[in-house]
């Protein structure tokens, strides 16, 4: 079935490690009727950019008009007929609307879809697949399965409809989307606890391994045999957008350099919970990366000394786990670099000449929506 973590490791050839398909967008961050931040989006910037920070290389395939407005490190496919993809979040109508959603989400505008002869020639260990406004077709996913070793796929790929009149977005059901069929042949399925209701991972877990994130309790790994909770980081939660891509930036991160799947998912706590600290896009501070990727290369060294089979995705938890989530919640405590960016706000804003030429958020208040989380979330234990 699934081409295992273990062979993309083998080097071949003109590989390159990770490749991330879905398209940059543009958010608009929305409270009280008001604008609180606009940031550059979509699943493949927040997971570049984690994959960035551990300093693996990557490819990225996306789709912008002439109007997208940040620069990226990834030049994107520019459309001279279509305008960027652009989603408002708005961070209060969950409650009254949606039950325990967290926001509500509608996309205003939609780029062209990612066909298969954007991608590229070359072979990827990793393929990515993270639209996030449908532009991730059948066949693009078909493509990607024929030109990397695995793939990870969000499921908000795949089962995002969007209502025709204001763009809100709808879930249907996985067996529903022209994409059930291909389950056998992805490596990672990833889902919200909300989107998580939209599949039946009894079944979908007997075809790929399944990851489930629950927000601040972390994420729940499923695959055919078997299936673990993996513990979350604490954070002081400020705006939750981008949480899920960052978790799976950090997971594949995790996998590439080799890591078993338990301690691959803990790095993705650990960039979740970062994300939820900062509004928009965030910002990781350098001494952070750096002792995140020295106690990865330790962990590394830790399985020369253990059993380990070379042709699965590893499952179970090696030992030195939890010892590995202690140093990664301690490296989270290191105190930010005086030069970290702040946040923009009216007294501290640039003057036009000082500006950093990467500007990748501008805020102007604080999300409020932790009081969301207090609302029962639906339980990812059973079957959805
Ligand atoms: N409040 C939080 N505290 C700590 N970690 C969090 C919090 N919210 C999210 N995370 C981390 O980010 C991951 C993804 O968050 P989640 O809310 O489940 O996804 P999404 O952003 O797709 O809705 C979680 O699995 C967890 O590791
Ligand atoms: O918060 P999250 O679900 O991980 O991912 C988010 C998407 O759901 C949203 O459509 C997009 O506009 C955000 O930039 C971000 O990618």
């Amino acid at each position: 079935m699934v081409t295992t973590a273990a062979a993309a490791h083998k080097p071949q050839q003109q590989q390159t490690r990770v490749l991330i398909v879905g398209n940059y967008c543009h958010d608009v961050l929305i409270q009280d009727d008001t604008v609180k931040a606009e940031s550059l989006g979509g699943a493949a910037s927040f997971i570049s950019n984690v994959v960035n920070g551990m300093s693996i290389p990557c490819n990225l395939v996306s789709k912008v008009g002439e109007d997208f407005k940040y620069p990226v490190d990834y030049t994107p496919i520019v459309i001279p007929t279509s305008k960027t993809t652009v989603f408002h979040a708005y961070f209060d109508l969950g409650i009254h609307g949606n039950g325990h959603q967290d926001r509500v989400l509608k996309r205003v505008c939609a780029c062209d879809p990612i066909r298969p002869s954007d991608l590229p020639d070359v072979r990827s260990n990793f393929g990515m697949a993270v639209g996030v406004g449908g532009e991730i077709l059948p066949e693009t996913l078909e493509r990607m399965i024929e030109i990397c070793n695995s793939v990870f796929v969000d499921i908000q790929a795949l089962i995002r409809v969007f209502d025709s009149v204001d763009g809100t977005v709808k879930l249907v059901k996985l067996e529903e989307t022209g994409f059930y069929s291909m389950l056998p042949r992805i490596g990672v399925l990833k889902a919200s606890s909300e989107e998580a209701v939209f599949m039946d991972v009894e079944e979908v877990r007997k075809w790929c391994c399944v990851v489930v994130t629950t927000g601040k309790d972390g994420c729940k790994v499923y695959w055919k045999d078997g299936e673990l909770r993996i513990s979350p980081f604490s954070a002081n939660q400020e705006d939750p957008t981008g949480a899920g891509d960052s978790f799976l930036g950090g997971f594949v991160a995790g996998l590439v350099q080799g890591l078993a799947v338990p301690d691959a998912a803990l790095l993705g706590n650990l960039f979740g919970s970062l994300t939820v600290e900062q509004i928009g896009l965030p910002k990781f501070d350098s001494r952070l990366l750096q002792r995140v990727k020295d106690e990865v290369q330790t962990r590394k060294m830790q399985y020369l000394h253990c059993e380990r089979s070379d042709n699965e995705l590893e499952f179970l938890k090696p030992a030195g786990h939890e010892q590995f989530q202690a140093s990664l919640g301690s490296a989270k405590l290191i105190p930010p670099c005086s030069s970290q960016a702040r946040p923009w706000t009216p007294s501290n804003s640039p003057k036009e000449t000082e500006k950093t030429p990467i500007p990748h958020y501008t805020v102007q208040a604080k999300l409020l929506v932790n009081s969301v989380y207090e609302e029962p979330i639906q339980t990812v234990e059973g079957k959805p």
